[in-house]
């Protein structure tokens, strides 16, 4: 059974409450990166390629106080500005929000393991020029009641948050 977006607000703690939606709760753009050198996935184990992170352009549009990533098309990594907490007895899925994909973006995620806890990443695609502001909300987290072997210990663990 899927959550209500309160039971996953509860879960992750600090939340506005515009971030909460019936079924799951909206994670907000942190900050985003440019991949700059190659990464390794090996039988033996995985290495994250060198990125530089994007400087977005302070004070966008004449607004005082805003900072706006102007993106043109490529792929970016996100970074989500939200710690994310997943209870046990969980499974988390990360969906775009639509209005990304209604401007032609998309945001590519994973599975979000059951004990993780963390500010966690996600492919972002991006097709068409695109102004994201800092702050804004891109994703949808929701939560799905699971039985798990374990809880996460990887090398992602408390990621953005020490
Ligand atoms: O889109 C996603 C999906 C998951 N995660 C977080 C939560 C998840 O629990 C953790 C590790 O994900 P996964 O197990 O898929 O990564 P891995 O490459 O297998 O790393 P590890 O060896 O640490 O398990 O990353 C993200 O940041 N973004």
């Amino acid at each position: 059974m899927f959550r209500s977006g309160r039971f996953v607000a509860d879960a992750l703690g600090d939340v506005d409450d515009e971030q909460v939606q019936p079924n799951g709760v909206d994670l907000r753009l942190g900050a985003v990166y440019e991949q700059v050198e190659p990464g390794r996935i090996g039988t033996d184990g995985k290495t994250v390629g060198e990125r530089r992170e994007l400087d977005p352009d302070e004070g966008g549009d004449g607004d005082e106080g805003t900072a706006v990533y102007r993106l043109d098309p490529g792929g970016y990594v996100a970074g989500y500005a939200d710690t994310v907490r997943i209870p046990e007895g969980h499974v988390g899925f990360l969906y775009p929000r639509s209005s990304l994909l209604r401007n032609s973006c998309m945001l590519d995620t994973a599975v979000w393991d059951a004990g993780y806890e963390g500010r966690g990443e996600g492919l972002l695609e991006v097709y068409h020029p695109v102004e994201l502001e800092a702050g804004a909300r891109i994703a949808q987290l929701v939560l799905a009641e699971a039985n798990h072997a374990d809880t996460y210990d990887g090398s992602y663990q408390r990621e953005g948050i020490e």
